[in-house]
C-alpha cells in the first residue's frame, strides 16, 4: 500500500496521515468517553450517598465527558472528509497511471483478456479501499485499546498486564492465525471467483450468439454452478472467523469483572475500576473489527503489489528514453529493410520484408489470414519491438524514436473500431478534441458515412453506449475510418478497407480516399487478403505479398 501511497507525493501522503491520526483520535474519543463517564457517574454516585456531593467538584469531569464527544464526533466525521478525499486522490492518480502503463506495454491492438481486465478492476477497488478497510478502523482500534490500558492500569496494574495479554491475542495473534488460517482457502476461492467472472462475463459477451447456437441454457448452469461453489467457499473462509467474535465478548467481559473484583477486594478507588471496565468492554468490542481488518490488509496488500508491479515498467520495454530519443517531424519515407516482426514471443516470425512508403502511394500488403498483414501494420507503428536498421523514418532508425512520436503521425482505420460511451461527436473527437463539425461532417462525406449519419435526427448527438451501438457493423467500420482520417495522419493503415462494400460505394470511397491522400503529403497503407479491386487514380499503387 505505501508503494501507491508514494505516487500522491507529499501533499497526498500528509493527508493520508491526518486522516490515519483522525481516526486514531475518534477511537481513543469513544473510549476516553465511556471510561470517563464510568467514572464520574459511580464517583458522583459514590459522592452523593457518603453525603459529600457538595463538594465533589462536577465541573471538570463533565466538561471532560462533553469533550471527548465533541471529539468523537468531530474526529470521526474529520476521518471520514479526509480519508474519503485522500483515497479519492489516490484513485485519480492510480487509474490514468494504470492505464497509461498498460496502454504503452501493450504488444499491438491486442486488448487485455477478460480474466487480466477483471483482475485489474478488483486489485484497483481492493488497494483504493486499503485506507478506508485496513489503515482507518486498525488506527481507531489501537487508539481504543491504548486509551483502555491507561485507565485498567491507573486502577490496578495486575488487572492491565492481563489487559495487555488479552488484547494482544484477540487484537492480532487470534484475528492474524485466523486469516492465515483461512488463506489456503481464500486462495482456492480466489481462483474459483476467477473462473466463475471469466465464465459470467463470456456468457454476457456471448449471450445472443450462444443462444443461437442453443447453447445458452447449458452454459448458465455451469456459470451457476461456479458461482454457487466460489460462494460457498467463502463460507469456508470465514468459518475460523465465526467464534472469536464471542470469544473476545466473554474475554472483555471477564476482564471488566476481574478489574472490578480486584478494586473491591483492595478497597481502591472503585469509580477508577468502573470506567476502566466500560472503557475495557467496549475496546474488545473494537477488537472484533481486527478481523476484518487482517482480511483486508492481506487482499489489498496482494492487489497493491500487482498494481505496484504494473506501474513498474510504465514503457514499452522497446521505447528509448524520453532523453535520448530522435524527433521525428514526418515518416517520410518510411524504409522497411528486411522487416521482421512477431505478433508476441510465441507468436511466428512474420518476414523478411523490404518496401517503402513515401508521400502519394498506395502500398498493399497482401497475404491470407493468418499471414502477419496485421503484425507487420503494427511494426511499422512501432507497436511491437524489430532489430536495429530494419525500419528507418526519414532515414531516422525506428529503434532511436519514441512510440508516441510516430503514432502521432500515423492512424489505423481497423476492421472493428473501438467506442466509448458518449455521442457520435465524443467518438470523432477521440482523435481530434479540438474538432469543429464542420471538420466532423467533412470527413465523414470523406469516408462515406454522412448520409446515414444524417438520416438520424440526433445527426452527431446520437449516443453510443456500451454494447447498444446506433450503427450496422459496415457503418461502424466507416465512421471508424472517419475518425482516422479526422486525425490529419501522414500514414493512414485500412484494414480490409472495402471487403463487404458493394461495388458502387467501394469506388465512391475509393476516389474519396485517393483525393484525401493526394491533398497533402500523404500515403495510405491497405490490408488486404488479395490486391484491391478498385482503382486509385492519383496515387502510385506497389503490392507487397506475405507468404503464409
Ligand atoms: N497474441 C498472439 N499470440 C500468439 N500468436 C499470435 C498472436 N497474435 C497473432 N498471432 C499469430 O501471428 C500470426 C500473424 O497474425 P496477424 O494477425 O498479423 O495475421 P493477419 O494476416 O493480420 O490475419 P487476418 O487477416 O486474419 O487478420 C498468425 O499466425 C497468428 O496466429
Amino acid at each position: 500500500m505505501l508503494k501507491l501511497w508514494r505516487l500522491l507525493g507529499r501533499p497526498g501522503k500528509i493527508r493520508f496521515g491526518l486522516a490515519l491520526l483522525l481516526s486514531g483520535l475518534a477511537g481513543a474519543s469513544s473510549i476516553v468517553l465511556l471510561g470517563l463517564s464510568g467514572w464520574f457517574l459511580t464517583a458522583a454516585a459514590i459522592a452523593g450517598s457518603a453525603g459529600a456531593g457538595y463538594v465533589f467538584n462536577h465541573l471538570y469531569p463533565s466538561a471532560g465527558v462533553r469533550g471527548a464527544a465533541f471529539s468523537r464526533v468531530l474526529t470521526r466525521y474529520g476521518e471520514q472528509l479526509v480519508g474519503h478525499d485522500a483515497t479519492l486522490s489516490l484513485s485519480a492518480v492510480l487509474r490514468p497511471q494504470l492505464f497509461a502503463a498498460s496502454a504503452s506495454t501493450q504488444r499491438g491492438f491486442t486488448s487485455m483478456p477478460a480474466k487480466d481486465l477483471s483482475t485489474l478492476i478488483d486489485d484497483v477497488d481492493a488497494a483504493e479501499a486499503g485506507f478506508l478497510r485496513v489503515y482507518s478502523p486498525a488506527a481507531a482500534v489501537i487508539a481504543g485499546i491504548a486509551v483502555a490500558l491507561g485507565f485498567v492500569f491507573a486502577s490496578d496494574w495486575i488487572s492491565g498486564l492481563l489487559a495487555l495479554a488479552a488484547f494482544l491475542c484477540t487484537g492480532w495473534a487470534f484475528p492474524a492465525m485466523a486469516v492465515q488460517r483461512s488463506h489456503r482457502a481464500a486462495d482456492a476461492n480466489a481462483r474459483q471467483a476467477e473462473l466463475a467472472r471469466e465464465q459470467t462475463s463470456r456468457l454476457v459477451e456471448n449471450a445472443i450468439e450462444l443462444d443461437i447456437l442453443g447453447a445458452m441454457g447449458r452454459e448458465t448452469r455451469v456459470a451457476q454452478a461456479a458461482l454457487e461453489e466460489q460462494v460457498s467457499g467463502r463460507d469456508a473462509i470465514e468459518a475460523p472467523y465465526r467464534n472469536l467474535g464471542a470469544f473476545t465478548a466473554t474475554a472483555g467481559l471477564a476482564l471488566a469483572l476481574l478489574v472490578l473484583w480486584r478494586a473491591a477486594e483492595a478497597q481502591s478507588s472503585i469509580a477508577m475500576a468502573t470506567g476502566a471496565a466500560l472503557a475495557l468492554m467496549a475496546a474488545f468490542e473494537s477488537t472484533g473489527a481486527m478481523l476484518k481488518v487482517f482480511d483486508a490488509r492481506a487482499r489489498s496488500g496482494v492487489a497493491a503489489e500487482r498494481l505496484a508491479a504494473r506501474l513498474q515498467p510504465a514503457e514499452a520495454s522497446w521505447d528509448p528514453p524520453l532523453e535520448s530519443a530522435a524527433s521525428l517531424d514526418s515518416l517520410f519515407p518510411l524504409s522497411a529493410n528486411g522487416l521482421m516482426a512477431q505478433a508476441a514471443p510465441n507468436a511466428p516470425m512474420i518476414g523478411p520484408l523490404s518496401f517503402t512508403v513515401s508521400p502519394g502511394t498506395l502500398l498493399q500488403l497482401i497475404g491470407p489470414s493468418g499471414s502477419g498483414k496485421t503484425t507487420v501494420a503494427e511494426a511499422l507503428m512501432r507497436l511491437h519491438p524489430v532489430s536495429p536498421g530494419m525500419l528507418t523514418y526519414n532515414g531516422v532508425p525506428a529503434e532511436t524514436t519514441r512510440i508516441a512520436s510516430v503514432l502521432a503521425h500515423v492512424a489505423i482505420s481497423p476492421q472493428f473500431p473501438a467506442f466509448l460511451p458518449g455521442t457520435l461527436a465524443d467518438q470523432m473527437r477521440l482523435a481530434a478534441p479540438e474538432a469543429t463539425e464542420d471538420e466532423i461532417w467533412r470527413t465523414l462525406r470523406i469516408a462515406c458515412a454522412d448520409a446515414f449519419v444524417a438520416a438520424r435526427p440526433e445527426g452527431l448527438d446520437i449516443m453510443f453506449h456500451e454494447g447498444d451501438l446506433p450503427f450496422s457493423g459496415g457503418e461502424l467500420r466507416r465512421i471508424g475510418l472517419a475518425r482516422a482520417l479526422l486525425a490529419k495522419p501522414e500514414i493512414l493503415i485500412l484494414d480490409e478497407p472495402f471487403a463487404g462494400l458493394e461495388a458502387d460505394l467501394a469506388r465512391r470511397l475509393a476516389v474519396n480516399l485517393d483525393t484525401w491522400a493526394s491533398e497533402a503529403p500523404r500515403a495510405l497503407i491497405a490490408l488486404a487478403h488479395k490486391p484491391l479491386d478498385v482503382a486509385f487514380e492519383k496515387l502510385s499503387s506497389s503490392e507487397v505479398h506475405i507468404q503464409s
